[in-house]
């Protein structure tokens, strides 16, 4: 699934108009009816489970028309103050509940003659089926089944009553072809304006238009909290793409309010306060129980903070064709199994060749590992061979090498020289390079910590590794530090896996720049370093020199301990000695390392109990 931005979006949108000819009155009513439609879902599942919003308050919430007590009135197409009479949805609600589907499918014959076209009261009629023909032979009457816009309806409609905060641009005017689709549901429904509704312009005033034509009660916001007492659910259709900045004046407002209100709240598209482009929530932002995105993921709404103020995520095609996103370049994706096999050419299932031996797999060299670090090159050795490398062998300071027999019998251990204590030195790299001499992958950094001359150490490495090289940990830290992109230039791949705080140090920024908008930033890095980037944390990012970038939603709070990292690289390079390529096996690395983390939270009764080894067996 592609991750766009919102000039990326607005981009596509141009296009199916101006191209493709499909009106932009048209998307907005696709937009609005797909928002109606997952709300009545919301109502109906809530219906069902009993836990609907609560009766629709009698009295003066519904006699002042269900607007906010408190709010300036606007004419409301209709005499001010009259209730929210249901809609045509009321006699839609009684043939649903009489049921012309199941009245037509036990042969009963619409009625002739009437309003047979939306079959509105033929659940009514109380027509009985004939059931013997003459002579007493039994009769079957015609199978006829009749249904309607299932999707548009509901039984519940009496227990709910929306409110819809309708902001100035077209995110407002979604928000009020959605309470039109509400109300002929059934559901009563009252729109609450941030701004005047005669500044709305466009398509978003024809639907204003079109609110006050069908008599939905309206208000504007004249300051203050308004009083969300009398509804079941908010729709927050206040700001989308076309935001910019934090929100301002009685948006800020109503964002506050709505979030303070203890009502659920649906979001239009993405929740008002957010950044579509970095997922960067501003003060305030809607903290949504369910966000309805419109035609394509916005990039925001799988980086966090935003990803957490979406709620459940919902993408609805409003009739923009989802090929043109490929068509015009787009290369930002959601990481799915899908996107791994369409996209990246990843084989999933990894299948095993039936005459495969341990030479068929590749061969990985790790040098990682010091006296007081060896665990994270053991948990990276291991790790490459779960993921399905047929050798792995752990390159270690002479001095621990002895200490390290059988810490895993599957492993083969190299003495790289290093000092007598144990510790890393520059002429290490020869050592390391001649093992790496007939190796598939090379993976360094794991528990090297950092040494006299380690920036030769690496810059040895980096430039006499003919093959792939995946950097971590300090070597990620000693790399910082120096100015590689004079180095040799490398052909074979490299990727990095840093941490918020080892970006923060290869990019020359702040760690809170880096998370700021880690989508953008991974993508620049990797594309002006020719590097594939593996940028770790909640949702870790995959970027590729060629541009295209990954985010991945696998894994779990519980893989935040120590050790978790160096399992990725292990992973990443199983799968690299297997002939991925960089972008393949890092993507690939970071779903199959977070599926592992889901499963290993899964085994402990506290998620907080998993260790870094338990994502191994996990995998
Ligand atoms: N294919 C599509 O993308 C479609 C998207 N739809 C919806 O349209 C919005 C984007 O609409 P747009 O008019 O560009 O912008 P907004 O509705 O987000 O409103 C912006 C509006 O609000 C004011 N504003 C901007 N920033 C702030 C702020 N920080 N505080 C207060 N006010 C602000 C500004 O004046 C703008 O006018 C998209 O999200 C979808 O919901 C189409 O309906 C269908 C096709
Ligand atoms: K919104």
């Amino acid at each position: 699934m592609h991750l766009v931005t919102a000039e990326e979006m607005r981009r596509l949108d141009r296009i199916t108009i101006d191209r493709l000819g499909i009106p932009a009155a048209a998307l907005m009513k696709n937009a609005g009816r797909a928002i109606a439609e997952e709300i009545i879902a919301l109502c109906n599942r809530r219906g069902e489970a009993g836990t609907a919003g609560g009766p629709r308050q009698g009295g003066e919430a519904a006699r002042d028309n269900g607007a906010p007590r408190n709010a300036g009135a606007w004419a409301a197409g209709g005499a001010h103050g009259e209730a929210a009479a249901p809609g045509a949805g009321g006699t839609r609600r009684a043939a649903a509940r009489s049921g012309v589907r199941g009245d037509a499918a036990a042969g009963m014959a619409p009625r002739s003659g009437g309003n047979g076209g939306d079959g509105g009261d033929a659940g009514a009629a109380g027509i009985t089926p004939r059931s013997s023909g003459p002579g007493g032979a039994a009769v079957t009457p015609p199978k006829l089944v009749i249904s309607g816009d299932a999707a548009l309806m509901t039984e519940h409609a009496e227990s709910e009553h929306w409110l819809v905060l309708v902001g100035k641009g077209n995110n407002g005017g979604d928000g009020l072809v959605a309470a039109r689709y509400l109300r002929e549901a059934g559901i009563a429904v009252s729109l609450l304006y941030a701004v005047p509704p005669e500044s709305l312009t466009g398509e978003a005033a024809l639907q204003r238009d079109a609110a006050a034509a069908m008599g939905l009660p309206a208000a504007v916001h004249g300051g203050g909290g308004p009083d969300f007492a009398g509804y079941s659910g908010i729709l927050d259709a206040l700001l989308g793409t076309g935001a910019a900045g934090a929100p301002r004046g009685a948006y800020a407002e109503l964002i506050a309010a709505a979030n303070a209100s203890g009502k659920p709240v649906v979001s239009a598209d993405i929740p008002s306060g957010l950044d579509a482009d970095t997922g960067e929530t501003h003060e305030p932002c809607i903290q949504a129980s369910l966000t309805v995105c419109l035609a394509f993921l916005k990039r925001g709404l799988l980086q966090y903070p935003g990803a957490g103020a979406a709620g459940r995520i919902v993408v609805r095609s409003i009739g923009i064709p989802a090929g043109l996103a490929r068509e015009e370049g787009l290369s930002a994706y959601w990481l799915t199994p899908a996107v791994l096999e369409g996209v990246l050419g990843v084989d999933v299932s990894r299948r095993r060749a039936p005459d495969g031996h341990k030479g068929t797999y590749g061969h990985v060299l790790v040098a990682a590992g010091s006296l007081r670090m060896s665990g994270a090159g053991l948990l990276a050795a291991r790790a490459s061979l779960r993921a399905g490398c047929g050798l792995t062998t752990w390159a270690v300071p002479g001095k621990l090498l002895p200490l390290l027999v059988c810490a895993a019998p599957e492993l083969m251990l190299a003495d790289a020289g290093g000092e007598a204590d144990g510790t890393w030195n520059a002429s290490a790299a020869e050592e390391v390079l001649k093992l790496a001499d007939g190796r598939d992958v090379l993976a360094i950094g794991p528990g090297i910590g950092r040494f006299e001359d380690d920036k030769a150490w690496l810059k040895a490495i980096w430039e006499g590794a003919e093959c792939p090289l995946v950097v971590d940990a300090d070597a990620l830290n000693i790399l910082a530090e120096c100015d590689y992109g004079s180095w040799r230039q490398r052909r074979a791949p490299v990727i990095l896996t840093p941490h918020p705080g080892e970006m923060a140090r290869l990019a020359g920024v702040k760690t809170k720049e880096v998370q700021r908008d880690r989508t953008g930033l991974a993508l620049s890095f990797a594309r002006e370093r020719g590097v594939t980037l593996v940028l770790k944390g909640a949702h870790t990012v995959i970027a590729s020199p060629d541009g295209r970038v990954f985010v991945n939603t696998t894994g779990h709070p519980g893989m935040a301990t120590g050790g978790a990292g160096d399992c990725l690289t292990g992973i990443i390079a199983g799968l690299l000695a297997q002939g991925l390529d960089g972008a393949q096996a890092a993507a690939f690395g970071v779903y199959l390392h977070g599926l592992a983390g889901e499963r290993a939270a899964l085994l402990r009764d506290d998620p907080a109990s998993v260790i870094a080894s338990d994502i191994i067996e996990a995998l």
